[in-house]
């Protein structure tokens, strides 16, 4: 059976079960639970802390996990990223008090609080900076106010929680995360198909299917407004001056498309939900 390593709790650890629970597998119903098997699909799922997962994998213990980008990078294990999920998406950064610090240079010789001790250290390290990482476990943005540090490098989504703080961003962008697949053997029996089944997941839920009727000489220029995942499949119909058209299209910036059509000549323009898929 496949060994599956989940995150148990965290900003990963819903949607990672949702994801899962979409591609067809049956997960564990109590969060208490640690193992939880399930045989029909040849996989067993691992409750782990997501910081720990990493480790987990690289080690071979697991075979497969669900992580981020920046605690993989963290941890410093042998696992690799195969798949980017596509949610949880966000930029690791330096930060400091408004007006503070301009550039990575400023940091030499300062105190930086951060949750992810090897990231920064190796980043600072690669730019030639030297500075004294300060670690904790989280809610790092109050520890230039508490006076433990000089500046942060912590995960940045919104950026509310560091204006809450007076602070802001400066210098580099150290990395832009999201949940990823990792794994340190790609061979491993079973993996190709979670890893199919979750790209259909991804797609599933960042795309659409956009059908509608057109024209049949505006066709060129609606594909140039829409061009789809392969090209349009397009089908005749009763009326031969007109066809209908059907695309898939990133579920972002749909209805801009459907304006454009629309202006182009399109109508009866639909959007469809996709359930699932395999690309
Ligand atoms: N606000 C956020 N937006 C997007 N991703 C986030 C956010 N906060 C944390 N993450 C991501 O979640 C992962 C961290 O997992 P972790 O379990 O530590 O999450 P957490 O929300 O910090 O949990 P905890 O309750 O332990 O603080 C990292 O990959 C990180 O980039
Ligand atoms: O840019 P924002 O949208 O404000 O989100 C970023 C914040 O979210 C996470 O904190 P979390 O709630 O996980 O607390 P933690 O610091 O204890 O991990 C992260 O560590 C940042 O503090
Ligand atoms: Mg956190």
């Amino acid at each position: 059976m496949l060994k599956i390593a989940v995150p148990n709790k965290g900003s990963l650890a819903e949607t990672a079960a949702q994801m899962l629970a979409e591609a067809g597998y049956h997960g564990r119903r109590d969060p208490k639970e640690l193992i939880v098997a399930d045989p029909a699909n040849g996989v067993e799922f691992f409750y782990l802390r997501p910081r720990d997962i990493a480790t987990y994998v690289g080690s071979g213990a697991l075979d497969v996990g669900v992580t981020g980008r920046d605690l993989l990078l963290d941890s410093h294990s042998k696992a690799r990223e195969i798949e980017d999920l596509g949610f949880a998406r966000s930029t690791f950064r330096f930060a400091g008090p408004v007006g503070r610090f301009q550039e990575l240079g400023d940091l030499q010789g300062k105190r930086i609080a951060t949750s992810y001790e090897s990231l920064v250290g190796d980043f600072l390290a690669e730019a030639g900076i030297t500075a004294d990482i300060v670690h904790l476990d989280g809610a790092v943005e109050s520890a230039v106010r508490l006076g433990v540090a000089d500046a942060v490098a912590d995960v940045v989504e919104t950026g509310s929680t560091l204006k809450k703080q007076g602070l802001e961003i400066f210098g580099p962008v150290i990395l832009e995360s999201s949940a990823v697949l990792v794994t340190a053997d790609q061979d491993i029996p079973g993996l190709a198909k979670l890893q199919r089944r979750l790209q259909g997941v991804v797609v599933a839920r960042q795309y659409v299917l956009l059908d509608y009727d057109l024209p049949k000489r505006l066709l060129e220029q609606a594909t140039a407004i829409a061009a789809g995942f392969e090209s349009p499949t397009v089908s005749p119909l009763q009326d031969p001056e007109w066809v209908a058209v059907r695309v898939m299209l990133p579920r972002k910036g749909v209805n801009g498309v459907m304006d454009d059509l629309y202006e182009l000549g399109a109508r009866a323009i639909l959007v469809t939900p996709i359930a699932a898929a395999r690309i």
